[in-house]
């Protein structure tokens, strides 16, 4: 994670882990300290994004392959950390989703305050596309964004939107170019 200045109150928070930014147990606990950090440093605002060209792919699935019981819990105790640190955050949060942002990648970016996205790239919850639905913290941030029925018919078809498909749901807020 690389933090920039803008002024002394906004920083530019960005995802670094190449090629995708899969959420990796450390990049998770990299953003949630990094994130801590900014607001014990009397930071009003940060900007979400990524330094490649994928917003970010979600959860690291080569770290969740065949891993031990004591690793999955730690992996599950970081990702529910990090979200409830961006989401309950006192700064003001923008996710300027500047790639694909499927899965935990969209909530990521659901869980800031605002959404800007570049046009050409895809976000959603694709979860029951590979046989799994997305936790329950997921799906309210979901319907709390969309609708509850827009929410339940992205989740069951696991759909990724266009950028353009999202500003019409409500998904993101802003298009970027
Ligand atoms: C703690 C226990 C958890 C258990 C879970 C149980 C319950 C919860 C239920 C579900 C929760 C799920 C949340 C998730 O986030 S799951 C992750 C879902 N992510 C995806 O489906 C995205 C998959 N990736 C893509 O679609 C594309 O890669 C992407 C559009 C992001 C980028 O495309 P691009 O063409 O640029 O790059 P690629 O060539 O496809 O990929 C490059 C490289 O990166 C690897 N990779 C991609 N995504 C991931 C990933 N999520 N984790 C790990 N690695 C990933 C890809 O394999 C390539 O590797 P290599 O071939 O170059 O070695």
């Amino acid at each position: 994670v690389t933090v920039e200045m803008k002024s002394s109150k906004v920083a530019i928070v960005r995802m670094n882990r190449p090629p995708v930014n899969a959420l990796s147990k450390d990049l998770m606990h990299g953003l949630r300290r990094t994130i801590c950090d900014l607001e014990d440093n009397d930071v009003k605002g940060i900007v979400l994004t990524s330094s490649s060209k994928v917003f970010c792919a979600g959860l690291d699935l080569a770290e969740l392959l065949n891993p031990t019981q004591e690793f999955v819990s730690s992996f599950w105790k970081e990702l529910q950390g990090l979200w409830i640190t961006l989401y309950s955050s006192r700064l003001v949060t923008v996710a300027a989703v500047n790639g694909a942002a499927p899965a935990a990648g969209c909530m990521l970016a659901l869980s800031c305050d605002y959404r800007m996205m570049s046009s050409k790239n895809v976000i959603g919850m694709n979860e029951t596309k590979f046989g799994l639905f997305p936790p329950p913290w997921f799906v309210e941030l979901m319907a709390d964004t969309v609708g509850r029925r827009k929410a339940e018919m992205l989740l069951l078809q696991g759909t990724l939107l266009s950028t353009e498909d999202a500003l019409a749901c409500g998904m993101i807020d802003q298009i970027v170019e």
